[in-house]
């Protein structure tokens, strides 16, 4: 079976638990890309219950737009660490405010991350590059287009080298490494940037596929970020024909997932090897 199939396949076959600590304005959405695409999600956060809650996972999503739970995300992300499970990590506004900076440094200080998920903008900030970014939207002056796709790979490439972490950047190009293997991915549309939590919803269907195949996170998160592309696809075509918006394409958008096939996503899937 194509190895992007059969990563879809053992999210459906093992359901698995997904520990999420992310923010309030996206975590309906996250979980229900969870289900969508055949895992089962628990959003539980307090620092008192994290590492307990972790324990019963089998993958760790933290979300950095939930920034006042990173005591929870750290004592959980250890947890995990030691039982040798994927954590997930999304950067949310990594480099906007001295408060995100210290905390993302914290982060990659104490916890291990399998794959990290980010904007261009975020990524770039954790690879040491001087941003633009200051919300949690990509900066156009950071975005990753055909033109700089060279210089992007390669500071893909060495964060990944460096931390040890799939690094994955969405947009309208995706790039993912592993420090070895880098991959670009051309799915997607650009409504997806027209609603909010498009990227906390890959990063925990990323979640999903890793808890699903722990020993290659790579193909993992190729597979999770392909899903993600190709049900923007499918959206936006349901979109332009029936003349909707983007509250719409949101559900349209989980939908997609829901109903992806492991064709669909073979066929679908725009993927090369840099
Ligand atoms: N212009 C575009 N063309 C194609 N796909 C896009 C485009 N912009 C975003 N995407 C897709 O949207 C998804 C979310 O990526 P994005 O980079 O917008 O995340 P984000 O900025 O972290 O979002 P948020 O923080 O609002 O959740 C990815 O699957 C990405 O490939
Ligand atoms: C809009 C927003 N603000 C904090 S987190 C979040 C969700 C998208 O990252
Ligand atoms: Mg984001």
């Amino acid at each position: 079976m194509n190895k992007y199939a059969e990563a879809l396949h053992l999210v459906r076959e093992k359901e698995p638990l997904v520990q999420c600590i992310t923010n309030f304005v996206t975590v309906n959405d996250c979980a229900n890309i969870i289900l969508a695409a055949g895992g089962s999600p628990s959003m539980a956060h307090d620092v008192r219950e994290a590492a307990e809650a972790a324990r019963n996972a089998r993958a760790l999503v933290c979300n950095m737009g939930a920034i006042e739970d990173a005591p929870s995300m750290i004592l959980a992300g250890k947890e995990m660490n030691k039982l040798g499970r994927p954590v997930v990590l999304d950067p949310v506004a990594a480099g906007g405010t001295s408060l995100r900076r210290e905390v993302a440094a914290e982060l990659l200080k104490e916890v291990k991350f399998s794959s990290i998920r980010g904007n261009a903008s975020e990524i770039r900030y954790l690879a040491g590059q001087q941003t633009a970014g200051s919300g949690v939207d990509v900066s156009a002056l950071d975005k990753i287009t055909e033109e700089n796709l060279k210089e992007a790979a390669e500071m893909v490439r060495a964060l990944a080298e460096r931390t040890g972490s799939v690094i994955a950047v969405s947009g309208k190009l995706d790039l993912v490494s592993d420090g070895k293997e880098t991959a670009v991915l051309r799915n997607g549309c650009a409504t997806m940037a027209r609603i909010t939590g498009s990227g906390c919803m890959l990063t925990s269907m990323i979640g999903a596929f890793c808890g699903a195949m722990p020993e290659d996170c790579f193909t993992a998160t190729v597979a999770a970020m392909s899903v993600m592309g190709i049900s923007g696809e499918v959206a936006e075509a349901r979109r332009i024909k029936n003349g909707t918006g983007n509250a719409t394409f949101r559900t349209d958008l989980i939908d997609a997932v829901f109903n992806m096939t492991e064709e669909q996503l073979v066929e679908g899937m725009q993927y090369e090897i840099l």
